[in-house]
């Protein structure tokens, strides 16, 4: 089984409308939408639920009320300043009258769940408990099934979630005797970036000339080949300023990295976002045309890289 990345390094050079344009092309896949922070493929491939999961990330300290003494040790040892006192009840045990002292509190987003109050607390009134930090989706669309997620807001984790997306994505391409899964990477080159860039079979670099694209690209290369994972690259909009695209591929043509496609701008593109419908699903148009000589070429590659 192959997986074919495709991401971008910044937002909006149109990696999700490429991917779905993919996706209405290719035979015999999985799909995998790993931006679990923002995810958007769903928008465009219209899939119906089939089950909701739920993901844990790290644990939260949780304190025991009817333990704590008040004694302000976990508020010491909390080194990200996720504990603090809590507000005195009226009448309650922390109340200036109650014989307890003050209860203390837990800030969820501030705690990082190192456990070091639990190890402190004198009274053992400190528990970890495991923090669910999102959902995974599995779902079915008109081009085949999708693996994809959404992280709770102000969550970190992401790179374990798009592990998780991963994994289940391979587990139903084997169960689907599906051949390729076409992932659609989150953006940057932080850590959900690298969980989602280590093994697959090629990266699709979506990139678009202007100095922001280009620089993006050269970041989003030497990670990958940090990685040693192999870069093809795509040069969105491409007519937009002729003269950029020709540096970009002087520069992927010194690093040795090849074209995959260059793909003109296009209003069908925007039409399709709009309509969420796949471009090569609704447009006969350039850039529909040129999404399906990229996609040939992708093939040629992919069938290369299986052979070596
Ligand atoms: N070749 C093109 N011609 C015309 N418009 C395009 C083209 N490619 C992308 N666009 C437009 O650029 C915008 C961004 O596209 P898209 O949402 O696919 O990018 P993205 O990289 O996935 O963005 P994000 O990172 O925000 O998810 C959309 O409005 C889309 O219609
Ligand atoms: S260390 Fe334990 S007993 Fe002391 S304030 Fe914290 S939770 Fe309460
Ligand atoms: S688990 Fe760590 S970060 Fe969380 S409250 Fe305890 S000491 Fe602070």
């Amino acid at each position: 089984m192959q997986e074919l990345l495709v991401i971008s390094g910044k937002g909006g050079t149109g990696k999700t409308s490429i991917v779905a344009a993919l996706a209405a092309l290719a035979e015999d896949k999985v799909l995998a939408d790993c931006d679990v922070d923002a995810a958007d493929l769903h928008l465009l491939l219209r899939p119906e639920v089939e089950s909701v999961n739920e993901f844990y990330g790290s644990s939260k300290a949780v304190i025991e009320a009817g333990r704590c003494t008040g004694c302000g040790r976990c508020i010491e040892v909390c080194r990200f300043g996720a504990i603090t006192k809590a507000a005195p009840v009226a009448g309650g045990e922390n109340s200036a009258s109650g014989s307890r002292g003050s209860i203390v509190q837990v800030d969820s987003l501030s705690c990082e769940g190192c456990g070091v109050c639990t190890m402190m607390c004198p009274a053992g009134a400190i528990t970890m408990k495991p923090n669910l930090a999102g959902y995974w989706y599995i779902s079915e669309t008109p081009y085949g099934p999708l693996v994809h997620a959404q992280l709770g807001l102000a969550e970190d984790n992401s790179g374990k979630l798009v592990t998780k997306v991963r994994q289940e994505a391979r587990r139903l391409a084997e169960e689907n005797k599906a051949r390729l899964i076409i992932t659609d990477g989150p953006p940057g080159i932080g850590c959900p970036v690298i969980s989602s860039l280590t093994g697959v079979t090629l990266a699709l670099v979506v990139t678009e000339p202007t100095v922001a694209g280009w620089h993006d690209l050269e970041r989003v290369v030497k990670l990958a080949g940090h990685f040693k994972v192999p870069v093809t690259v795509c040069i969105n909009k491409y007519d937009l300023a002729p003269e950029k695209s020709r540096e970009i591929e002087a520069y992927c043509y010194d690093e040795g990295l090849t074209i995959a496609g260059k793909i003109p701008f296009d209003a069908d593109v925007a039409r399709a976002l709009v309509n969420a419908v796949p471009l090569t699903a609704c447009s006969r148009g350039a850039a529909a045309n040129a999404v399906k000589a990229m996609w040939d070429s992708l093939l040629v590659r992919m069938e290369k890289i299986k052979m070596q």
